[in-house]
């Protein structure tokens, strides 16, 4: 039986640096097992939280627990997790396998021990044949293999990983992203992954902790998070491109309510038992590229006219950028149907995987 219990759970956490308060009052709890990406852009505070987590920062408030023991105060090494970071920090003047050893032996380990943690930890990272070499002797992808391997053999309960393959060019990073995930599925250990990149979030996570300003802002598995996003921010976040988003208001139109926006109707598929849509109220409708339709496929659906500004042809995908109204649309199409540049189409929005949100408060409706 899976075991559902937390592995790491923070409470009421609070960290500031002298005036510039970073995290506030933060909730969050990591289960057993689970694989927890922190997502955000730049500043919002994920690596604070980690580091909160790690023992590399103390928190001005709260506590965290981790296997249900207050390690508010102890010391990094003491906590029970293993540390990745972007910037792999391997001893540059030891072999591979030194580098391995290392924290192991001035922990007192027995040497049998410590090698039969190095033979496993290197056949699972396939890096047997990298052991004797030294770290400016590998490609940034066999030294991130290397620091991963360091928090291996330490057999801890729970894995951080700041930003572990950024410094990768875009190929490798999509070859140790499976990596990471192939390792998380054979090893079940808790992992919690901070990146600004939402390929990684959405392929890595169980669940995806979106944060802003040092506030999560949705915290969900990343289908949830995409078909159903909290919010205005968080839908704008993840996706690419980016959802579109059309400001009108809601209208009475016969006695069922409407989506408006300069002149045009949207009828509200899967909102009618809402009560929330009285008619006048401003919002925002967004659409993902994807659930929009061009032309051929409309036979007796509503349809918007719209011309095309733009063809972004992607090999799989052809992604258009069109002008319906005041409001530039992007489309995702597939890659054979072209379109040529001022070509008048009729557009279908499939309401159902729609999101309408206040447009005051961003919230979703
Ligand atoms: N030692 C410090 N003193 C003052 N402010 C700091 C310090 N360390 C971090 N900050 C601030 O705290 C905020 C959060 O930083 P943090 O590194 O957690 O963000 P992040 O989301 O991980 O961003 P990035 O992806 O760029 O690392 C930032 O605004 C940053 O400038």
């Amino acid at each position: 039986m899976t075991d559902l219990s937390n592995s790491v759970s923070i409470r009421d956490l609070s960290l500031s640096f002298g005036a510039v308060t970073v995290l506030q009052n933060l909730d969050l709890d990591i289960k057993n097992g689970e694989f927890l990406v922190l997502l955000g852009s730049s500043g919002c505070g994920k690596s604070t939280l980690l580091n909160c987590i790690a023992g590399l920062l103390e928190p001005t408030d709260g506590q965290i627990f981790i296997k249900d023991r207050n390690v508010t105060w102890e010391e990094p090494k003491d906590r029970g997790i293993g540390m990745v970071f972007q910037s792999y920090a391997l001893y540059p003047q030891m072999t591979v396998e030194k580098n391995l050893s290392f924290g192991l032996k001035v922990a007192g380990m027995p040497k049998d021990e410590i090698a039969k943690r190095i033979a496993r930890a290197s056949s699972i990272l396939q890096i047997e044949p990298l052991l004797q070499r030294k770290p400016a002797a590998l490609s940034g992808g066999q030294r991130q293999r290397v620091a991963i391997g360091r928090a291996l053999v330490r057999d801890v309960d729970v894995f951080l990983f700041d930003e572990p393959l950024s410094n990768l060019d875009a190929k490798l990073r999509s070859e140790l992203r499976v990596e990471i995930k192939r390792l998380h599925q054979s090893l079940k250990n808790t992992m919690i992954y901070v990146t600004h990149d939402q390929i990684e979030a959405l392929t890595l996570a169980d669940r995806i902790a979106i944060m802003k300003s040092g506030v999560i802002q949705q915290l969900d598995d990343p289908i949830t998070i995409y078909n159903r996003p909290k919010n205005k921010f968080v839908a704008g976040f993840i996706g690419s491109p980016s959802m579109n988003f059309l400001t009108g208001e809601l209208a009475d139109d016969g006695g069922r309510t409407v989506f408006r926006t300069n002149g045009t109707s949207f009828s509200l598929a899967g909102y009618e038992t809402i009560e929330a849509l009285t008619p006048g109220r401003k919002v925002v409708l967004g659409v993902r590229p994807e659930h929009i339709k061009v032309d051929g496929d409309l036979a007796g659906e509503e349809a918007h006219d719209a011309i095309v500004d733009i063809e972004e042809p992607m090999g799989a995908d052809n992604l258009i950028w069109l002008k319906l109204a005041a409001h530039t649309i992007s489309v995702r199409i597939g890659g054979a149907r072209r379109y040529a540049v001022g070509a008048k189409v009729r557009l279908g929005f499939d309401m159902t995987m729609a999101s309408l949100f206040d447009a005051e408060t961003e919230e979703r409706i």
